[in-house]
């Protein structure tokens, strides 16, 4: 088993356990029984070459891909994408809407009938990553930087404990990467979310993460 955990005492209930994953695609083994544990308010960064497997890690762990192995989250991870998958149509409050989707149902958000505490706290969740006043603009009128705080409100706004990211940054340029890296360490630290996320930047790593590990040949390692 390739385990490599922080002290168990750190891992609380809102953190994230997992346990021999193990994943297969296009019949071979891309991760051969990975295990690894974030806990509460920390960040875990996995590197890896290109093809490593870190988006089939996160993919897995999210509950989409088919494995082997277990994970442990108090409730489903909220996941926020390399290219932020906002609906281009919508306000930035209506994307951050989409996710209070798992409260309110899938017909009242059609109907675009949401409660107003779920209103609240969409504004809200725009004000905590820095967006308060630009809520009722369409996403196809914000800038990368931006686009890509609306997919971590959004992710904010489903209420998970457990928030995974796939190369968070890679659409953005220098400074605005490390404004979002920031942000989502603040997230961790304030909030006391368990990040675990992949980037493909050591040197953004090191300074963001708690701790970081690379992935290579389907197993976990030291950076
Ligand atoms: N849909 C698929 N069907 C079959 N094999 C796949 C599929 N998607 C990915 N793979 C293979 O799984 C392995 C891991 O891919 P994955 O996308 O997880 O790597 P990655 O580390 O995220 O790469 P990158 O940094 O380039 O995004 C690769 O060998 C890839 O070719």
């Amino acid at each position: 088993m390739n385990l490599v955990a922080p002290p168990a005492a750190r891992i609380g209930a809102g953190g994230l356990v997992v346990d021999g994953l193990e994943v297969r695609r296009g019949g071979q083994a891309v991760l051969r029984g990975v295990s690894l544990a974030v806990a509460p308010g920390e960040v875990l960064a996995i590197e890896g070459e290109s093809g490593a497997g870190k988006t089939t890690l996160l993919r897995a762990v999210a509950g989409l891909l088919p494995h082997s192995g277990q994970v442990s989250a108090a409730a489903r991870p909220a996941l926020v994408f390399q290219q932020h998958a906002l609906a281009n149509r919508l306000s930035a409050r209506g994307n951050v809407l989409v996710g209070t989707l798992g409260r309110v149902g899938f017909l009242r958000a059609t109907l675009r009938l949401w409660p107003a505490a779920e209103r609240a706290l969409a504004d809200d969740c725009l004000e905590r990553v820095g967006l308060a006043g630009l809520g009722a603009r369409r996403a196809d009128r914000l800038s990368g930087g931006q686009r890509q705080r609306v997919a971590i409100a959004r992710a904010l706004a489903q209420r998970a404990p457990v928030l995974l990211a796939d190369e968070p940054v890679a659409s953005l340029d220098p400074g605005n990467a490390e404004a979002v890296l920031a942000l989502i360490r603040d997230l961790a630290r304030h909030e006391g979310l368990a990040v675990l996320l992949c980037l493909h930047q050591p040197a953004l790593a090191q300074r963001f993460a708690d701790r970081r590990l690379r992935l290579h040949e389907g197993r976990l390692h030291p950076p």
